[in-house]
């Protein structure tokens, strides 16, 4: 216990938040060290394939490809679309992070993993940390290591719920005790409003705008709550019928009626959570909230409209983006305490 204690003490283990939009590592004492879109970029040589670039570069790329270039996201919806290159994104981010910081390699790898990722999703993710150089991996669900960054007080015998946004699925958990009491997810996240968005602006104006610019209208304008406050936000789409850019105004409340169905998706995924919580711990969330966390969480008006739609208190985590990669590490201390119920029954 001594040795693990100090060695506890000295240890440069990362904490990995391996995200279907960005992955993010934090390591003890330094904090945030990478946090890169989760895109690899794949160039194809006579039927061979080699990375091309990963993470920020690879993003730029994105749909903007030469023939032989393919820039894609291994992840989709939550869960891993593609192994192999999943497995050298990580490679390449711990190499990165070890090449950066000086920190020693081989350390102890903790990543965040989907609630609903299967046994063989989580054995390749444990197998690509390996292969990475982790001397010991450990795998916690997503909205733990979220409850734990965002500060919530998931080891008391008080219920804490948790709506994690994130680029492909929103995870909402109530927590007690260590343990996940109640865990459902819904595809839905920042991608589909993306989506929702390059779909209205098709619909509407006849014009076809591409997965940045529809991320880009959605940051700058976009809101999930009716307010008084009307954003625009000029745009360039390629107009299908002459085939040439067109200039066009956005409004934001353009933008919320194009989200209407996937935030009703969030909605009802909240309310059905809340019916299903044993009535104790209901009682908890009333009176503490619900917390949101990821990216999603800093769509303009969310933490309203769940408010309005539960009758209950709604509040941002501080950081949401960095919460998973933050709780993560937090727990990996909570290891070195003895508090390991939290963790993947894989380990
Ligand atoms: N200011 C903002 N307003 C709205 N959405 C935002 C904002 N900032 C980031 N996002 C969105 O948050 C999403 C990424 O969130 P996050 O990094 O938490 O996801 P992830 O952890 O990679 O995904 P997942 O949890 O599904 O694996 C993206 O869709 C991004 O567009």
């Amino acid at each position: 216990m001594l040795i693990k204690k100090i060695r506890g003490l000295f240890s440069s283990d990362l904490s990995i938040d391996l995200g279907t939009a960005n992955t993010l590592i934090f390591v003890r004492d330094r904090g945030i060290v990478l946090d890169e879109p989760s895109v690899v970029a794949i160039r194809t040589n006579n039927a061979q394939k080699m990375v091309a670039a990963v993470g920020g570069e690879a993003k730029r790329m994105l749909g903007r490809t030469p023939g032989n270039i393919t820039a894609i996201r291994p992840l989709k919806d939550g869960v891993i679309a593609d192994f192999v290159v999943t497995e050298k994104m990580l490679q390449h981010f711990i190499h990165k992070v070890h090449e950066n910081s000086f920190i020693t390699p081989s350390p102890r790898v903790l990543v965040c993993v989907p609630s609903k990722s299967t046994q063989v999703e989580r054995k390749a993710i444990r197998e690509s940390a390996m292969g990475a150089g982790a001397r010991e991996v450990y795998l916690i669900e997503e909205p733990m290591a979220a409850a734990i960054g965002a500060g919530l007080p998931v080891e008391d015998a008080s219920g804490s719920m948790i709506v994690d946004i994130g680029g492909g699925t929103t995870e909402i958990a109530i927590i007690s005790l260590n343990g996940i009491v109640y865990a459902e997810s819904v595809r839905v996240g920042g991608d589909k409003f993306d989506e929702a968005i390059a779909t209205y602006v098709r619909r509407q104006y006849g014009s076809l705008i591409g997965d940045s610019t529809a991320e880009r209208i959605k940051h700058e304008i976009g809101t999930a709550f009716h307010s008084e406050e009307e954003r625009e936000i000029d745009v360039r789409g390629r107009n299908l019928a002459e085939g040439v850019p067109r200039a066009f105004t956005l409004t934001s409340s353009e933008i919320l009626e194009a989200l209407q169905e996937s935030l009703a998706q969030i909605v009802q995924t909240v309310k059905s959570a809340l019916e299903q919580s044993p009535p104790e711990l209901a009682s908890d969330i009333a009176e503490r909230g619900i917390v949101l966390t990821g990216g999603g969480a800093l769509l303009r008006g969310l933490d309203k409209l769940i408010s309005e739609e539960t009758g209950l208190p709604v509040v941002v985590a501080e950081e949401p983006l960095t919460c998973v990669a933050r709780g993560g590490g937090k727990a990996l201390e909570m290891i070195d305490r003895g508090g390991i119920g939290m963790f993947s029954h894989e380990n």
